[in-house]
């Protein structure tokens, strides 16, 4: 029996779940594409509660997507083999002793989060975009210049996804590709989840990063943008204070809003339970990117 006093408690709990109901309702049956990278990856405590949510999200039937990164984690193999991680415009430069590495631990990576879902008994399937050619791409140039095995896609192979969203398995996507001529490459993870997203017509694009939002001046926190409009985004990407691993993850915001996703968002993987706050309750988290038309607020619609 629940005491009396006692009874806000439960009442608090159930006003949390009632909250939910309208996007329980709203993403029922759709894709939700989950980027996932930054520090959130390499505490393990976080890393928990990111599959946690990511699996709750699954339970309630909604059908999400993992696309991983883990740029932090192959920047530290490259340092111990006595390498020196380079980057141009967020984009690792990437030759073929490290492409090894990078395949190396992204694979890695990827059957961890398979083996953490699978222990909260959700059924995960892990993919690189080399099986069942699930990501073609073509070399991709930093500002015209040859930054090695770095792949753009050009082709995304959705029917496999399809399936296994199909029989109802939690698909985790490791960001590498093959060329025409079958060539290994790296492929930038936000890069690689915008094109999912677009390619499997996805409701929301989540990207989990180790930053509040975006900053209008990263120095100054009190500078967080909650809601970009692609116009405001375009300027700002000219503005000269978006940087580092921003550039392609703002980028991306900007193409997945005008190919169709109807919800992209950067959130702040360091808070815990961020996916949930974001999808379940009526306070946005982070920062929205919202289509120039859309003149309503993002959490008020
Ligand atoms: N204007 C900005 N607002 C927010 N972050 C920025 C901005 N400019 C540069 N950044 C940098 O971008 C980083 C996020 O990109 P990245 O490190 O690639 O994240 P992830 O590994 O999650 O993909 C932040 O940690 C921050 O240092
Ligand atoms: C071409 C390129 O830059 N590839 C990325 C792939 C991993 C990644 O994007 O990881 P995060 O999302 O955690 O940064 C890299 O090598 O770091």
């Amino acid at each position: 029996m629940v005491k009396k006093h006692e009874m806000q408690k439960y009442l608090d709990k159930a006003e949390v779940l009632i909250e939910a109901l309208p996007y329980i309702q709203r993403f029922n049956r759709k894709i939700i594409v989950v980027k996932y990278g930054g520090s959130a990856m390499v505490d393990d405590e976080l890393k928990e509660q990111v599959i946690k949510d990511v699996t709750l999200l699954k339970l309630v039937g909604f059908k999400p997507i993992i696309v991983h990164g883990g740029g932090k984690e192959i920047s530290r193999w490259v340092g111990k083999v006595g390498m020196e991680p380079k980057f141009i415009n967020g984009l690792r430069v990437t030759d073929d002793d490290t492409m090894e590495l990078v395949e190396m631990v992204l694979g890695k990576v990827n059957k961890n989060l398979v083996q953490l879902v699978e222990s909260l008994g959700v059924r995960a399937i892990g993919v690189s975009g080399k099986d069942g050619g699930l990501l073609k791409v073509q070399k991709k140039l930093a500002d015209g210049e040859d930054i090695g095995y770095v792949g753009e896609v050009t082709e995304v192979n959705s029917e496999i996804l399809n399936d296994l969203l199909e029989k109802d398995f939690l698909p985790i996507v490791c960001p590498i590709g093959m060329d025409d001529e079958f060539n290994t490459y790296n492929i930038n993870a936000d890069d690689a989840a915008c094109v999912i997203a677009k390619a499997m017509g996805a409701e929301k694009l989540a990207f989990l990063t180790d930053i509040e939002g975006v900053y209008k001046d990263p120095e100054d926190p009190e500078t967080l943008i909650s809601e970009l409009h692609v116009r405001e985004a375009k300027e700002l990407m000219s503005s000269g204070f978006i940087g580092g691993g921003m550039l392609p993850k703002l980028n991306n915001c900007i193409e997945a809003i005008e190919s169709g996703v109807s919800r992209v968002h950067i959130l702040d993987g360091r808070i815990p339970h961020c996916l949930l706050l974001e999808f379940f309750t009526n306070r946005g988290i982070g920062t929205a990117i919202l289509d120039d038309e859309n003149t309503k607020f993002y959490k008020g619609e």
